[in-house]
């Protein structure tokens, strides 16, 4: 029979489970920071939790900004009780009978952003949502709000028919699937030989409930929580050899993997336990627990985030041990996860050599006693010293590549002069007005994002629903208008990429935009984001001011946020002056010296009107802090799927520049008239581009993040 594949799992979105307060007085503040899901309204997550499939993806500023004193002061005026956690204040749940209470704090509000989570009836909200619950309760004169106050908000025919479609889907995943423990020896071992968990006893398969969907041979890691620990959802891990010694994994997820909130392990971690090892991938826990003895949950979607409401649920530990896979993305992940999870009880596995992930440290007979022993304290001094730093610089020196950063899939020539997209930088982008900078800039990033960057966007000037149909159109590389039956397939991969926008337009107040992006981070592990323009920053004003000064202090305070925040900020900007005959420069975009100095990276977009390629442009890098190249690179634009290409190889050359900018384009321009008929030629024959992704080049059919490759 058909059964479930990752592109059929993918096709129906999750259900928002949204519950609403009834009040007095209505509740008119969104929750913090996400779309309105509907006015005040609270989310019981029962296991699929998930935001309506039209909003989850945008970011607004928070409410007001709360701070941990806020929260405190007010919790003291109301007489509640609480402890002060590692990253939640834990307090006694209003949602459940004081008598019936079984863990007396069970209530969670996060330090940072003031969002709630009751553990023992599921409800959450924001900050905003539990002060008006506290003041009916209080006006009530009320010592707990029953959580049957809370009215199901009414679900469409449609959003009732994909929650349903869901639950049996993961009902028949699960019951149709086998626990090792009935299989074969011989059948399980190879599947332990195929997914390289030969060292993985039955006893640790069946002590974490995983089991085989015969199907798709694929291995089933069950999610269960809750009160009553349900099953709410299911992961299917599929294994797919590459003809080499490598084999790649494919993962997905019912519900989806945007709506995943499974810490897998949970249900096997005691209520005493103390330590727990944090790990970026089931099979890598199941590693731990069999190896090491010790309590182990997993990420739900590998290293590149971890959701706030997940936080609660780590509280209880006082050692937190990150071990999250054996790259520098994994290891650079683990440095800011400790920041969410508090400094103080966390400790980081550094990879290297005799550090490999868990499951093939366990293949490898490794010591995980020692391994886990002598993982790094998170919080460090102001000052160190090069012993202290020794093991970094190595790290670096043998990791060359990845401490470049993560390469485009769809820009060769970016990688090569660039060598990579760097967290924590600042890259400045101009062009001419109207060149097509946001154009080009939103392919660049989607790109990115294609290669599992978390990405934020702050569209200024255009709205989010054109910008997001650019993008569209460019991810799925052709004219969707014209393709309407493709757009849900298109639309559902999309989907799933970790991309977020800003829900501003027009003119904006710098730091509100700064909180923004700071609340983006905490909640979406956001690691890139681009603010499309800066002009919109600059405010009227400002007008009699210094224009220059304005945009340097903007510069710097972007700048002080990448770097803060390990995360890459792209600043689009306009030029400052524009002459038709001349090409731009550094110096045409920025007030001062002392601006230039803050960017990493400085691209500009040139626009050489050539009679006979018009829309022919090139990109030209500037600045390059990370290792000083520089160059200039031609690139054709595609009308049908607005994307941006390398012309035809041969016809132009990635040019390092020693000199002057202009002359490489002049050359260029001269070569254009000669080279123009080869190209018509040509361009019957051409072939479409391909995505390289590790060592292995892909189709045109991008990649996506829930795909996770490793081995
Ligand atoms: N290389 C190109 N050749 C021709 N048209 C292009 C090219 N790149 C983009 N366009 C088109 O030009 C229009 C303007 O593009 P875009 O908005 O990206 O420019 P911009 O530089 O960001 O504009 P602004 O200066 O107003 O911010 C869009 O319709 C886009 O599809």
């Amino acid at each position: 029979p058909r059964v479930a594949t990752p592109r059929l799992l993918h096709q129906r979105p999750s259900p928002p489970l949204c519950a609403r307060l009834l009040t007095r007085r209505p509740l008119h503040r969104p929750p913090c920071g996400l779309e309105p899901r509907g006015e005040g309204y609270f989310l019981a997550h029962g296991g699929t939790r998930a935001f309506k499939k039209d909003a989850k993806s945008s970011v607004e500023a928070p409410v007001s900004p709360t701070t941990i004193t806020d929260i405190k002061q007010y919790l003291r005026t109301k007489e509640i009780p609480f402890h002060d956690g590692y990253s939640c204040l834990h307090t006694p749940s209003i949602f459940v009978e004081p008598s019936a209470r079984r863990d007396s704090f069970s209530l969670f509000v996060d330090k940072t952003t003031g969002q709630f989570l009751c553990k023992d009836t599921l409800v959450e909200g924001s900050w905003e949502d539990l002060q008006d619950c506290l003041e009916v309760m209080q006006k009530e004169e009320q010592d707990f709000l029953s959580p049957r106050v809370l009215l199901g908000y009414p679900e469409s025919v449609e959003e009732q028919e994909d929650r349903e479609w869901e639950l049996r889907e993961v009902q028949r995943i699960w019951s149709s699937s086998v626990p090792f423990s009935d299989l074969p020896e011989d059948e399980a071992q190879l599947i332990k030989t195929m997914f390289q968990i030969t060292k993985i006893s039955n006893a640790t398969l069946k002590r974490f409930g995983v089991r085989l969907f015969k199907p798709t041979k694929s291995l089933v890691f069950p999610w269960f929580g809750g009160p009553d620990s349900s099953l709410k959802g299911v992961k299917l891990l599929s294994a797919q050899s590459t003809g080499t010694d490598k084999v790649i994994y494919n993962e997905a997820t019912v519900p989806k993997c945007n709506s995943y909130y499974n810490l897998f392990g949970l249900p096997l971690v005691g209520r005493m336990d103390a330590e727990v090892v944090l790990t970026g991938h089931e099979l890598d826990t199941l590693a731990v627990s069999q190896a090491a003895g010790l309590p182990s949950v997993a990420l739900p979607r590998g290293f590149s985030c971890l959701p706030p409401i997940l936080l609660p649920y780590l509280e209880q530990f006082k050692r937190v041990t990150l071990w999250l896979g054996d790259d520098i993305r994994s290891w650079e992940a683990s440095k800011i996860y400790s920041r969410k999870l508090g400094l103080r009880r966390c400790s980081l596995v550094r990879p290297g050599e005799s550090r490999p992930r868990p499951v093939e440290a366990l293949d490898r007979g490794k010591n995980f006693g020692h391994i886990i022993k002598s993982s790094i304290p998170a919080a460090h001094k102001s000052i160190v010293s090069f012993k202290q730093l020794r093991e970094d610089v190595y790290g670096e020196l043998v990791n060359t590549e990845q401490v470049a950063g993560v390469k485009w899939g769809r820009f060769q020539e970016l990688n090569r002069i660039l060598k990579g997209h760097r967290k924590g930088e600042l890259t400045v982008f101009t062009g001419p007005t109207g060149s097509g900078k946001t154009t080009f800039i939103s392919e660049v990033a989607l790109d990115l994002c294609m290669q599992g960057v978390n990405t934020l966007w702050g569209s200024f000037e255009i709205n989010n629903v054109r910008l997001a149909k650019i993008m569209l159109t460019q991810f799925a590389m052709q004219r969707l208008e014209e393709n309407l039956e493709q757009y849900d397939f298109w639309a559902d991969k999309f989907e799933e990429l970790a991309l977020y926008f800003m829900t501003f337009h027009g003119q904006q107040n710098i730091k509100t935009v700064l909180d923004t992006m700071q609340h983006a981070v905490y909640l979406y592990d956001i690691n890139h984001v681009i603010i499309d323009n800066l002009q919109f920053m600059m405010g009227q004003e400002n007008l009699s001011v210094d224009k220059f000064a304005v945009q340097d202090h903007i510069i710097g305070a972007f700048r002080k946020f990448a770097t803060n925040s390990s995360c890459h900020v792209t600043l689009v900007i306009h030029p400052r002056k524009e002459e038709d005959d001349r090409e731009l420069q550094t110096a045409s975009i920025f007030g001062s010296a002392k601006a230039s100095q803050e960017a990493d990276n400085v691209l500009i977009l040139q626009e050489k009107k050539l009679v006979t390629c018009p829309g022919r442009r090139s990109l030209q890098v500037t600045k390059n802090r990370f290792d000083g190249d520089v160059g200039i690179f031609p690139l054709d634009f595609h009308k049908s799927s607005l994307t941006f290409a390398a012309p035809i190889k041969g016809r132009h050359k990635l040019r390092k520049l020693a000199g002057k900018p202009e002359d490489d384009e002049e050359e260029a321009g001269e070569k254009e008239v000669k080279e123009v008929k080869k190209e018509k030629a040509a361009k019957a024959t051409k072939t479409p581009r391909s995505v390289k992704k590790g060592n292995e080049t892909t189709p045109q059919t991008p990649q996506f993040p829930c795909v996770i490759s490793f081995g």
